[in-house]
């Protein structure tokens, strides 16, 4: 697996500027760029990544996306006047030309194919480019909102051509939806575009009636389009992870993508007058981080817009942090969508069960209680005061709808995954975590026998446990003291290992400890106090097993394409596991587990985003321990 995170920026890409006045246009400022790259300075971010540097994107590639005609215009304004400049601007929705506007797009599209080209190489193993102008809604033959050459799909359709890559997904989280993008792909299946954006209904700019959650793609291409609309401002972090948790990231898996780009926008970020959203800079770490759960990390992460500086720049740092590995910091607050966040993700998900195998159990009986399309709703209650929350009003449709949603919120939240029955997938002996391992000195016997003797010494006696112990609790140790990130430790019975790591991280003064338990967990800690909760992933029923408040077990066994995995864990695990907000991880496999090699290390990535990944691992399986396991990325 490749290492490093490379840094592109070019300060000539500052140069771009509106010389006249604009009130639509004049927030997309050279500072943008700057401060971006001075915020990553102050954080010591800028000299840990691998500099690539930029060039100009040559002809030949800008015309793989754009057509002549749009590539000589460009170029024709490079000699222009301020009146001429102004005047060509005027083609266009919200665009601007400057006399180096032509040389900061090419430089624009050539870092995005140099960041390209560092990943596809294995030069580094994801990175990030600040470029502008941006890219994601320009097109064929226009250049629009402040888009000249269109850099994310240029790179889409540069790695089909020189990489053969057959599956690239394009994540847009811009506040904006990225049309150009849309319609430059739209019949093409080997490009999965994924966009959210403000959209109120399509009150908001772009204002397409193609920026719809039902516009799902063209002919070859029908699902492989996905639009995410907000119809409401005020969105937050609890709506972004929703989507992440009940949108994208089952069909990103699903969909196995060679290459992860990122039209990364910050005005979906707080603070941004384009976006009007709450959502925090810590969560696009969290975004960040998902994202290089796929295509082996394989990831570039391409500026797009991002008007608030100091928002821009904060959250600019979130991703360059979370792409060199470090730990994701803690998502705090409210953890549950709205309810016109859950509408819109209802919605795309019902307008794409014909072309998903992990929407196949979907169901999608609500649309006939609901109005279909949203905007009759908003007819229904248009008198509701614009605030985050519809008021439900005196129109008994909408307190239908209303509280149909919040029944359906639940269900979006925690849906029952399928129980079906399938063989486990003889697990390979894969790598289960990677670099930096810490080995640790076992703490000693006498140590130990005192520490459990609190609550498990009888079942302690044989030396074997006692010393297996030593080492999960030297581990521990190191990680509620903070010295670590997390830790692997083996366990002839990881039932136990668990129940004590429990335990002792409680009694160490953490109040909230969440543990995945997979496989048939024996022991059950008392949970009553709420200071943990125990989801276990088991084969069947545990006989006589009384599911608790905070003890929830999910039976299930993998299906051949492990569907239901990513259904479960990311439609239930995680949803839960952040709603608890934990401040420690335990992840305990045992013997006769219902999850090969694979799905377990996924688990572990996908869990780090939590407790800021603090996780202590422990691994009952002696295959995983022949390997060379190591630890997950600190
Ligand atoms: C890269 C980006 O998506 O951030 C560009 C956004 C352009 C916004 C244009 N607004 C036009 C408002 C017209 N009433
Ligand atoms: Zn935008």
């Amino acid at each position: 697996m490749a290492s490093g995170t490379a840094l592109i920026y070019d300060e000539k890409m500052a140069t771009h500027k509106l010389l006249w006045s604009d009130p639509i246009c004049d927030i997309e400022v050279p500072e943008r760029l700057s401060s971006s790259y001075e915020q990553l300075k102050s954080y010591h971010l800028v000299e840990r990544c691998v500099p690539v540097p930029a060039r100009e994107g040559s002809e030949e590639e800008i015309l793989l996306v754009h057509s002549l005609e749009h590539l000589e215009v460009a170029k024709s304004t490079q000699t222009m006047n301020e009146e001429e400049l102004k005047r060509v601007s005027e083609n266009y929705d919200a665009f601007f030309f400057h006399p180096s506007t032509y040389h900061c797009a090419r430089l624009a599209v050539g870092a995005t194919l140099q960041l390209v080209d560092a990943v596809m190489s294995g030069e580094v193993r994801n990175g990030m480019a600040l470029v502008r102008p941006p890219g994601h809604h320009s097109q064929r033959n226009a250049a629009n909102g402040f888009c000249l050459f269109n850099n994310v799909a240029i790179a889409a359709e540069y790695a089909k051509l020189k990489y053969g890559l057959q599956r690239i997904l394009i994540v847009d989280w811009d506040v904006h939806h990225g049309q150009g993008i849309q319609y430059i792909f739209e019949e093409d299946p080997s490009v999965l575009y994924f966009s959210w954006h403000r959209y109120e209904h399509q009150e908001f700019w772009p204002s397409l009636k193609e920026s719809d959650y039902d516009a799902v793609g063209l002919g070859k291409g029908k699902g492989f389009n996905i639009n995410l609309p907000w119809n409401k401002v005020g969105m937050g972090n609890s709506d972004y992870l929703a989507a992440f948790f009940h949108v994208l990231l089952p069909m990103a898996f699903e969909f196995d993508p060679e290459l992860v780009i990122v039209s990364s926008g910050y005005d979906s970020g707080i603070g941004d007058p384009e976006g009007q959203m709450n959502a925090t800079p810590e969560v696009f770490a969290h975004l960040t981080h998902f994202l290089m759960q796929l295509a082996n990390g394989k990831l570039c992460v391409i500026l797009e817009g991002g008007y608030h500086l100091k928002s821009l720049g904060e959250s600019v740092c979130m991703t360059v942090k979370t792409l060199l590995g470090d730990p994701v910091p803690q998502i705090t607050g409210e953890m549950a969508p709205c309810l016109s966040a859950v509408e819109s993700i209802q919605n795309v998900r019902a307008a794409h069960k014909p072309y998903w195998k992990w929407l196949a159990y979907e169901d999608t009986s609500f649309l006939q209680n609901l109005s279909t399309k949203s905007h009759l709703l908003k007819k229904a209650n248009s008198n509701t005061s614009t605030e985050h929350e519809t008021k439900i009003t005196n129109n008994n449709n909408t307190v239908k709808v209303e509280r149909f949603l919040e029944l359906h919120m639940k269900n979006i939240l925690f849906p029952v995954p399928p129980i079906k029955t399938a063989t486990i997938g003889s697990e390979g002996s894969e790598h289960f975590l990677s670099e930096h391992v810490q080995l640790v000195k076992e703490m000693d016997k006498t140590e130990i026998k005192s520490l459990v003797s609190g609550f498990y010494a009888d079942l302690v006696e044989e030396d074997k446990i006692l010393l297996s112990l030593g080492s999960m609790l030297a581990i521990l140790d190191k990680i509620l003291k903070k010295e670590v990130c997390n830790g692997i430790a083996a366990s002839p019975t990881a039932a136990l290992s668990a129940a004590v790591a429990l335990r002792h991280s409680v009694r160490f003064g953490f109040q909230r400890v969440l543990c995945v338990f997979v496989g048939d967990m024996q022991i059950t800690p008392n949970t009553e106090d709420g200071k943990m909760l125990i989801i276990n992933i088991c084969e069947k029923e545990q006989p006589g097993k009384t599911s608790c408040k905070h003890c929830i077990s999910l039976n299930w066994k993998e299906d051949a394409e492990g569907n239901d995995f990513f259904s479960a864990v990311l439609g239930f695990i995680l949803p839960v596991a952040y709603s608890y907000q934990p401040n420690l991880t335990v992840i305990a496999v045992g013997p006769n587990r219902s999850l090969g090699i694979s799905g377990i290390s996924l688990l572990v990535a996908l869990l780090q985003g939590l407790a800021e990944s603090r996780i202590v691992a422990v691994i009952e399986h002696p295959v995983v321990l022949s390997t060379t396991v190591s630890l997950c990325d600190l």
